[in-house]
């Protein structure tokens, strides 16, 4: 089997607070072009989950490999680095910087990598161009919408050309239509190769942007719909470690300012 399609592999991680098992055995693979939804019932695991794969937390036991590296292998400072480099996330809330204008918000997640400033600030004013927002590039995130902020947020994830775009809840917090807005750029940007993990309650956001569904119940994976692995004929991983395809020139498909929120 060849192990460098895979974008994520998770061999039986379980995961226990005290008495609390939050992850009873998971195991789960997704590969390079997958969109993948994670659904449940709240409480059943699906943050914990995403914690693991984002390195955020530790499981109690078994493995996690993101973008062909073993994560259990990692300090904390080097897994810092990795997060960084390979794996981009939107939250419910955006986690913006509200002393930071928008662009810098995203120029910043490069600059921790050791960009340059000058580079990350034309890398970000590349994708706020091509996510329609160029317009708001000096506002600060209190001024801005829940779309334009969630799409600012995207370009953050995206600056590092991230192996993995990891997405909780990207919807919860806007209205529909700027919630259709982010699920039209989710799928745009699965289209063109990104791998996607989007932890929802939504069937909805499910069924448009995922081409699977695991449904957790209890820490377990209790269902599973769509094709397993289907995974696009895409760029998949290079190799271990290198940056996942990120937005190629010219930019998305069909994207244009009139979309932004
Ligand atoms: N840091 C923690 N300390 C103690 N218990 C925790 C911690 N994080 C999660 N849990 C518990 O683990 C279980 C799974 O929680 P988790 O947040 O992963 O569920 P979830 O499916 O994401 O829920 P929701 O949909 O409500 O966000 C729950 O019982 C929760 O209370």
């Amino acid at each position: 089997m060849n192990t460098q399609r895979h974008v994520v592999r998770l061999g039986d991680v379980h995961k226990e607070y005290g008495a609390t098992r939050a992850l009873d055995g998971v195991s789960l693979r997704v590969r390079a072009g997958d969109a993948v939804a994670v659904m449940g019932p709240s409480g059943c695991g699906k943050s914990t989950l995403l914690n693991m794969i984002a390195g955020l937390d530790r499981p109690t036991r078994g493995t996690v490999e993101v973008a062909g590296q073993d994560l259990g292998a990692m300090n904390e400072t080097e897994l810092a680095l990795f997060r960084r480099r390979h794996i981009g996330m939107i939250f419910q809330f955006f986690n913006l910087i509200e002393d930071l204008p928008a662009l810098d918000n995203a120029a910043l997640a490069a600059q921790l990598t050791g960009t340059p400033a000058r580079q990350a600030r034309d890398r970000a004013a590349e994708l706020f161009e091509e996510l329609g927002i160029a317009g708001r590039k000096d506002a600060y995130p209190a001024v801005l919408s829940g779309g334009e902020r969630q799409r600012v947020a995207v370009a953050r994830a995206l600056m590092n050309r991230p192996a993995l775009l990891l997405a909780d809840e990207p919807t919860g917090a806007l209205d529909s239509r700027s919630g259709e807005q982010v699920m039209d750029l989710l799928i745009d940007l699965n289209q063109i190769g990104q791998t996607l993990l989007i932890v929802t309650h939504d069937p909805g956001l499910a069924a448009r942007c995922a081409s699977r569904t695991v449904e957790l119940g209890d820490g377990r994976v209790v269902a599973e719909h769509g094709l397993p692995e289907h995974g696009l004929p895409g760029p998949g991983l290079p190799e271990p470690g290198l940056p996942g395809p990120g937005l190629p020139e010219p930019g998305l498909p069909e994207q244009s300012p009139e979309r932004a929120s």
